[in-house]
């Protein structure tokens, strides 16, 4: 996108002294770049997009009244949308089960369930089983294969794995498949959606069965886009409520009926102030995802008031996330039911094999320049820079553009409009290079083939630590495909030292020579403060399997941007 904000333009009255004088601005004429070799023409935000409804938030959902049993009437145009074109989908989004190694699975706590092996076991609804096979999920990943029965047989749940390994639909789709066979009974009265005339027929109350919530607008609109993929063709209705989009629009959503609502924290709490829109007093079921956020004091009297908003004793919790130490995994457990299940993919907070990760020393000085070089010295290929602060994303932003980078830029300061541009035009591949801000999209976002991870600047010990430092990587290398993440590494992160070289160390990555003093001796076990369980009572429950470096299928025809 690049802050090429034009300067005033045409006539601006100026008062000077007693008189006003009339100064015109030149127009501004903005200069695109001549395209950095090899890469797409850049592309300017355009500021006069101003498409009244064109937010995310307003995407169409699958509007059917139950009347006809179960299973609603196909509609080809928005399975398009929510699926692709079938033709240009490939099985199983490019993973190949087939080249597989093992990876410990772990249960804890009171009760143990058996995993199931192929989505055909889980006896899913028949417009769940549809909406895999349309999504290409031939065979579940480790954590649906755990997640999905807990859930089905009604556990609270503490989930764990590793970041890109499907843990989204390891909750959304057993909760909406329990509820498939039952939304005419369970569900609040909506109005028929083929009939409502907004503004004229009453509204009706927002009474979801189900709410996620998400530490991050960008994340609430994927996984609203997940819901709306596996709630088609069924009567559950989701709907979304963030920060930053328009209230209006929100409430006149709601009003139609919301089954399984996705929020950030800040609307949600407000919407739950305003009892005749929204009430939680029907929830099913509540899940935190990144729940280790949400644990944190910083989010405490947020967490508090979602919490206390259903009815207790009716509501099954879920905590998900890749990372999650081992205290705030404590503070889970209060809020669970005592016959919850305790589910691990491999160590909480660990990165897989499949990441290769490569640490530069480099001067802070040089920064932009050694990003530009690192930029030229690979193939172009979809990219995501992250950087410590917002004005540190501007001005890279502006760096990459003016040197010919089709890039775009994310942070919080920037206005709604502009953040979901941004997300559009980096998924679309228009530019696929985002620089961002760790708090908008460090953790869970998820786009294909984005090939190439930057930390511009490494998290810091006090904000985030090794545990964004895994979130940030883990934006490539999902489900299976392989990625690369780079950090620059200055005399500032000496702190994060340590724990980066046992990070590196614990999937065999190349320890850099400044590093080598922090590396652990051969035959010494790798310890991690935050993960310094796992209990006494924990369970190895065997082996299941994981793409392997080595074996994971490469991303030979999807490298480009
Ligand atoms: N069984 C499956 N088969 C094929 N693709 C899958 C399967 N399950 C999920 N996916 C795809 O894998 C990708 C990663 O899933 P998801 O975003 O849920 O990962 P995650 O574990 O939540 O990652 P993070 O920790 O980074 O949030 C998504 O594009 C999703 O559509």
């Amino acid at each position: 996108m690049a802050d090429n904000w034009g300067a005033p333009s045409g006539n601006s009255d100026v008062v000077d002294g007693n008189s006003t004088a009339s100064v015109t601005f030149a127009p501004v004429i903005q200069v695109i770049p001549q395209p950095a070799e090899g890469w797409t023409n850049p592309t300017a935000y355009d500021y006069t997009d101003n498409a009244p409804d064109n937010w995310d938030g307003n995407a169409t959902v699958y509007e059917f009244d139950g009347d006809t049993g179960d299973l609603g009437p196909e509609h080809p145009e928005l399975e398009r949308q929510l699926f692709g074109e079938p033709s240009t989908i490939t099985s199983g989004h490019g993973i190949d089960f087939s080249a597989i190694t093992k990876i410990d699975v772990f249960q804890e706590g009171p009760v143990r369930v058996m995993p199931i092996q192929k989505f055909e076991d889980a006896g899913l609804h028949p417009a769940m089983a549809k909406n895999i096979a349309l999504a290409k999920y031939t065979v579940p990943t480790p954590i649906q294969k755990y997640c999905i029965p807990a859930i089905r047989a009604g556990h609270d749940l503490i989930a764990i794995a590793q970041t890109g390994s499907g843990k989204t639909a390891a909750y959304i789709v057993p909760i909406l498949d329990k509820l498939m066979g039952k939304a005419k009974k369970l569900a609040a009265p909506r109005p028929d959606p083929t009939r409502y005339r907004p503004g004229i027929d009453p509204p009706m109350r927002a009474e979801p069965l189900v709410l996620i919530v998400c530490p991050s607008r960008e994340l609430a609109i994927q996984i609203f886009n997940e819901a709306r993929k596996f709630c088609y063709r069924s009567m559950l209705r989701p709907g979304i409520v963030y920060g930053g989009g328009p209230v209006p629009d929100q409430i006149a959503s709601l009003q139609k009926g919301c089954d399984v609502l996705i929020g950030t924290a800040g609307r949600l709490c407000d919407f739950m102030k305003r009892p005749d829109v929204l009430t939680l007093r029907r929830l099913r079921f509540m899940v935190f995802d990144e729940a280790d956020e949400w644990l944190h004091d910083d989010w405490a009297t947020e967490f508090a008031q979602i919490m206390s908003g259903g009815e207790d004793g009716k509501i099954q919790y879920m905590f998900f996330s890749a990372t999650f130490p081992k205290n705030l995994r404590d503070v889970a457990k209060e809020h669970l039911k005592t016959s919850h299940v305790r589910i691990r993919v491999g160590r909480a907070g660990s990165s897989h094999g499949n990441i290769k990760q490569n640490i530069v020393m480099v001067d802070s000085a040089l920064k932009k320049t050694a990003l530009f070089d690192l930029l030229m010295s690979l193939p172009p290929t979809r990219t995501i820079i992250f950087a410590n602060s917002r004005r540190a994303v501007d001005e890279i932003d502006d760096f990459l553009f003016n040197k010919g980078v089709p890039c775009t830029g994310l942070h919080g300061d920037r206005t709604q409009k502009e953040r979901e541009a941004s997300m559009r035009a980096f998924r679309a591949g228009t530019s696929p290079v985002l620089i961002a801000s760790a708090g908008v999209a460090g953790r869970g976002i998820d786009v294909r083939n984005v090939m190439h991870v930057v930390n511009y600047d490494l998290p810091t010990m006090e904000h985030g630590g090794i545990e964004e430092y895994t979130h940030r990587i883990g934006r490539t290398g999902r489900i299976g495909h392989r990625g690369l993440a780079t950090s620059f590494f200055t005399e500032r992160d000496e702190p994060m030292a340590s724990v980066l070289t046992r990070t590196l160390q614990e999937t065999n990555q190349d320890i850099p020579d400044f590093l080598e003093q922090y590396k652990v001796g051969d035959g010494r076990k790798l310890q991690f403060e935050a993960d310094s369980d796992f209990e006494e009572e924990e369970e190895e429950c065997g082996t299941v399997e994981e793409a392997s470096p080595e074996e994971a299928t490469t991303d030979a025809n999807n490298n480009g941007p």
